[in-house]
Parts: structure tokens; sequence; C-alpha cells
């Protein structure tokens, strides 16, 4: 295991400041640190110890249900990501559930309906204004991001085009038997962005550019902000989507929470700002949606190396 750190970076709304002299150098920093590692460590105050305390006591009460309630929690052709996943040979400690379009009222109520038909307005409500508030996250570093390339206004056309999913994820202590110690397989997220908060237990690891794991201490207040195979696209590849996986060591379980971006209605293109002739077009515009067919569905999508390569790459 290296000894590497990831970079972590303040972006508590108390000190964002967009209009101080020293903020381009904090986009700059950002957008250095996903470029090197395609992800960093996010200090952020947007979630008080309340609504962390309450988010993480909803999970509970969410993987106390019965199994025959979760898989309901299912998805569709218009919203390809998965819904329940449990009981999976190769990952058997993994359990999770995600909750489209948890930022809307529609979208909170709708699965809190599926899960619970006598309501459970307490879940609802910590499942709105958790996803609201890591929101604002995900928006302060896409617009850091988009300033340091100068493409401000492409970034708040995807911003506006932007459906987010919220995934609750449970791993069992794999009680001392090392060999099934695997949590979630290698793997890169098919987001633009991706926004992880695990509580306590670590296990989470990320793969450097030349093959060394670094394992993620569980910091207060601390989110890892991660990009995801359409953001490399979008960034003309400059942003690299990290390897990572879960490994569960000792005799706790762990709970973490992703919230995961996708863009509908609306082609993900390569801002012009971003080709030149040192920088040549790699990939070609894309429908994320229907990427995400493509790896669900499609055999090639499903086996290949870096399925963002195979499926829009240049
Ligand atoms: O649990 C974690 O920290 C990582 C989860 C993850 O990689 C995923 O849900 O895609
Ligand atoms: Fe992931």
């Amino acid at each position: 295991m290296a000894l590497l750190k990831l970079p972590v970076i303040d972006l508590s709304l108390k000190n964002i400041n967009p209009t101080s002299n020293s903020w381009i150098t904090k986009c700059d920093e950002v957008t250095g640190a996903l470029e090197e590692h395609g992800c960093f460590i996010a200090t952020y105050d947007g979630v008080s110890q309340e609504l962390e305390d309450r988010i993480f006591l909803a999970s509970q009460e969410l993987f106390n249900l019965p199994t025959e309630v979760k898989v309901l929690n299912t998805s569709d052709i218009d919203t390809p990501y998965d819904g329940y996943v449990g009981q999976i040979p190769v990952m058997p400690l993994y359990e999770s559930l995600g909750i489209e379009n948890a930022t809307t009222t529609e979208g909170a109520e709708n699965f809190t309906k599926l899960m619970w038909p006598s309501g459970n307005e307490s879940f609802c409500t910590s499942v709105l204004m958790y996803s609201k508030a890591v929101v604002e996250l995900d928006e302060i570093v896409m617009r850091m991001v988009a300033k340091s390339y100068g493409i401000e206004e492409h970034c708040e056309s995807l911003l506006r085009s932007t459906v987010y999913l919220l995934r609750y994820n449970k791993y069992l202590c794999p009680n001392g038997n090392e060999e099934n110690s695997v949590g979630i397989v290698p793997h890169t997220d098919k987001s633009v962005m991706t926004i992880l908060h695990q509580k306590q237990v670590k296990g989470l690891q990320i793969e450097t550019k030349d093959g060394q794991w670094i394992e993620v201490d569980p910091l207060p207040s601390s989110f890892i902000v991660m990009a995801g195979d359409a953001c490399m696209a979008w960034t003309n590849g400059r942003i690299e989507a990290p390897n990572h996986k879960v490994i569960m060591e000792g005799n706790q379980e762990r709970i973490s929470l992703g919230l995961f971006t996708f863009i509908k209605g609306l082609k993900i293109e390569i801002p012009q700002k971003l080709i030149d002739e040192d920088n040549i077009q790699r990939f070609k515009e894309f429908d994320h949606i229907k990427y995400i067919h493509y790896i669900r569905y499609t055999n090639e999508g499903k086996t290949s190396k870096c399925p963002i390569k195979s499926y829009c790459g240049i």
C-alpha cells in the first residue's frame, strides 16, 4: 500500500470567494489535483453534523428493510443506472441502493414510497437535504474546473442538464476472512463527477497513474470528489477517471454515500477551447445515457477495458 496521500482542498462555503484575487489559484489547485489523481479530498461545511448523522441513521433504516422490498429499487431504460445491487458472488460483502433524481421532491418521494408505502417523511427529507447540499459542492468544483480551462459557458449548459443519483452503499465486515475482503471490485465511475462520503470506517482505495493504490482516510467533514468517464471525454482526456475499489478490513461494517452526476437531454461535446494542434480531439460528442446503456447492455461495453474510449474515442 502506497503511503501517498491525496490532496486535501478546503472548499468550505465560508471560505469560497470567487471575487477574491486568489480565486484562480484555488481553481487551478482543484483542476491540477483532478488532472494528477482524477480525484481529491474536499473539506466542506455544507453538510452539518446533524444532517450527516441523519443521513447515516437513515441508511440503517434502509438496509434493515427486507430484501424483497429493497429489490423493488429497479432501473429502467430512461434511467439505466443500477437499482438495488446485492448478493453478487464476486462482491459478497456489498449491498447498494440508488435514488434517482434525488435532488427533486418527486425523486426522493418516489423512492421513499417504494420502500415505505405508508410513508417515511424523515427519510425523504434527509435525502433531499443531503443531496442538495452535496450538489452545491459539485457545482463549485465544476465551475472551478471551467474557470481554469476558460469554458464557463459550456459548463453552465452542462450543469443545467445534470441529473443526480444518490447511492447508499453498505459493506459487511469480512470477519477475519481476508480472502473475502473485496467490497467493490476496481472500476471507474461512469458519471461526470462522483462525490463520495464515508463515515469513520475506511476501505476506499484509489489507483495512481503509476499503478499504486492509495488508501483514503475518512476525515471529518470531508468528501472525495472523483471524476468519472464522462468528465474524461468532456475535458478531452485532461482529467482521467481514476480506478478505485473498496477493500474491507477489521470488524466494522462500512457505509458510504455517493452522489453521481449524469447529463440528460444534451450531448456532451468537448469545448473548442480544449482542442488545438497540441491537443487533438480525442472523443466524439456523445449521449451520456446512451453510454450507460452501452456499458450495461452490450457485450462490447461490458467487456471493454476502457469503455469511454471504445464508445466515443477517436
Ligand atoms: O464506497 C465507496 O467508497 C466507493 C463506492 C463506489 O466506488 C461506487 O459506488 O461507485
Ligand atoms: Fe465507484
